[in-house]
């Protein structure tokens, strides 16, 4: 016999409660983004079992492939972002977020299109652990997305902006799995750069994405207004810029009966 579904705990059970918390946002007729990642993939199977069980119309356009096939595969309204004018809300994760709502995303490698997305949203939403808040951003790696054409030239030009920048840490990797490079869903390389703390990340946002061969960073700055973060009990904490925040307590036992 097959073991009965179990509810997540730890991080994973932060992340459902704050997936299931901003699934409540989400209105009957609505457009919605589709983030990617772990936290997102929660928010996907949580809106799949809302939109079943209250028969909810939606529209949703996903933010990678992944996050495309898995909501198709759980009977979610799935278009693309040219099939709609505008998207009422996005939800996404984030790999970090500092007080003033700037984002660090990328960490999945789909932040060109998660940030393509969040710009044609009247609201982004964020969804995260409480290990994603920070007081500076930085510790994460920054992911710059780059044409595979010339590539490495472009490498140099990014490491003359880092070593400029007001940062404390210069190395740069390019992003690889099991040794062979990550290719993103819109054919371009990934190169991840160890900054530690980044001082002005308005200013390195402008110079990095002013270089030839330079898609897109992963720095998310003035697109989100909202953040909400779950804790393992199930607290989910929904803080908006310049309000004062809100903590609701989320069913976790719904966890285990969400579909796969
Ligand atoms: O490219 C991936 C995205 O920006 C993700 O939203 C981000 O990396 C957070 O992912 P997770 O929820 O798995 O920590």
């Amino acid at each position: 016999m097959p073991d009965a579904p179990t509810s997540p705990t730890g991080a994973e059970a932060g992340k459902f409660a704050a997936a299931r918390r901003a699934v409540d946002l989400i209105g009957d007729g609505m457009t919605v983004g589709l983030g990617t990642g772990s936290t997102a993939a929660w928010m996907v199977r949580a809106l799949a079992a809302r939109v079943k069980s209250e028969g909810m119309t939606l529209t949703c356009v996903p933010t990678s492939s992944r996050t495309g096939a898995l909501a198709t595969r759980l009977g979610l309204n799935v278009v693309t972002l040219e099939d709609v004018e505008t998207l009422d809300l996005t939800i996404d994760g984030a790999d970090e977020f500092d007080p003033a709502f700037r984002l660090i995303k990328g960490g999945g490698a789909a932040h060109l299109q998660e940030k393509i997305v969040a710009a044609a949203s009247k609201r982004l939403v964020v969804i995260t652990d409480p290990s994603k808040d920070v007081a500076h951003l930085g510790a994460f790696p920054l992911p710059v997305e780059v044409t595979p054409f010339g590539h490495t030239a472009t490498l140099r030009l990014i490491q003359q902006v880092v070593n400029q920048a007001d940062v404390d840490g210069r190395e740069i990797t390019m992003r690889q799995h099991e040794a062979v490079p990550v290719i993103t869903d819109e054919g371009n390389v990934v190169y991840d750069l160890h900054l530690g703390r980044i001082g002005d990340p308005e200013a390195l946002m402008r110079d990095l994405t002013c270089l030839p061969g330079v898609v897109e960073t992963g720095l998310f700055l003035g697109l989100c207004d909202t953040v909400i973060i779950g804790h393992p009990d199930g607290r989910a904490e929904t803080r908006v810029l310049n309000k004062a925040p809100e903590i609701a307590t989320v069913d976790m036992a719904e966890a285990a009966q969400l579909p796969e």
